[in-house]
């Protein structure tokens, strides 16, 4: 988001707490194809296809971050560039609890897939988005549609990563990370794509590398003022035999200890900007 929170009123503040941005990244033509990186991550192997999913007609391709009085460029003729989804969370106890009310600041308009901020009573910023999620979306509609295309393309031989971004508190991990033991339909997007991944390869033939990755910014953060240190990248990792369960295992295994940090909007927070979910099909 273009704001910075220094410019915000605390209602804007507390909403920058509740949005969050994933962005795809990955390497075929699909839904939220987005970004070919395609070129360079194609697979040479002979048993892997070598050419790109056609492009589905049907699927729109925008660009984030375009102010509303910025030229809006549709460039769905631009296979390599990176789709950018936009997930507001639903208010949590301790925003119901302040009776934070972010309706003045924040309006979602997923029928244009736009967001706007509202500076004050005249002035606003608009932001479009590959695609708009409301505090009502499910996780498997978040899924479906920024992250199984990138899953597709995976199957199709190219590697794809889907990365969640945004400010402590505002969803990464949920909508990544969760893993559903209580309830299955909170499943988040690392165990959706494995369970299609692993539904549609070979068992007998195929092998699947995984990475796993947390950035955060070190230094000081502006809420505990302690610094926190970075993150070693988590190095891609394989499993045999390629089934769910052995694929999480293995993922957390293989994870670097996160560092945990309570903050004032986040009380399990991990503190970190950024996570990286990759595949890749061997
Ligand atoms: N879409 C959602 N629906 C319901 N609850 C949500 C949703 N997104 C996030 N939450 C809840 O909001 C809180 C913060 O979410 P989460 O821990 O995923 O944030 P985060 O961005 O990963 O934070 P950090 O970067 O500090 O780890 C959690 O209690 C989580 O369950």
């Amino acid at each position: 988001m273009a704001t910075t929170s220094s410019g915000l009123r605390p209602a804007q503040r507390a909403e920058r707490q509740r949005v969050s941005q994933q962005g795809l990244i990955h390497g075929g033509n699909s839904l939220t194809r987005s970004l070919n990186n395609g070129q360079n991550s194609l697979r040479s192997s002979d048993t892997k296809p070598l050419h790109f999913p056609p492009a589905p007609t049907s699927r729109r391709s925008v660009t984030p971050n375009s102010r509303s009085n910025s030229r809006d460029f549709d460039d769905d003729n631009d296979p390599g560039r990176v789709r950018v989804a936009v997930r507001l969370r639903p208010r949590n106890a301790e925003d119901l609890l302040s009776d934070a009310d972010f309706a003045d600041c924040v309006e979602l308009q997923p029928e244009l897939k736009r967001l706007k901020l509202r500076k004050n009573n005249w002035s606003s910023e608009s932001y479009k988005f590959d695609e708009v999620f409301t505090g009502t979306a499910s996780q498997k509609r978040v899924y479906e549609v920024v992250a199984k295309p990138v899953v597709e393309s995976v199957l199709s031989g190219y590697n794809g990563t889907v990365m969640a971004y945004g400010q402590t508190g505002t969803g990464k991990t949920f909508t990544l990370g969760r893993l559903g033991k209580d309830d299955a339909s909170e499943r988040g997007i690392m165990v959706r794509a494995l369970e299609d991944i692993v539904a549609n390869i070979s068992l007998a033939s195929d092998t699947v590398e995984i990475s796993y990755l947390q950035a955060h910014l070190p230094g000081p953060k502006k809420e505990t003022k302690e610094p926190i240190p970075a993150d070693p990248p988590t190095p891609p990792f394989t499993c045999w035999p390629p089934h769910v369960p052995s694929l999480l295992t293995c993922s957390t295994c293989s994870a670097a200890p996160m560092p945990l940090a309570p903050a004032k909007r986040n009380t399990h927070a991990s503190r970190n900007e950024d996570k990286f979910f990759s595949f890749f099909r061997l």
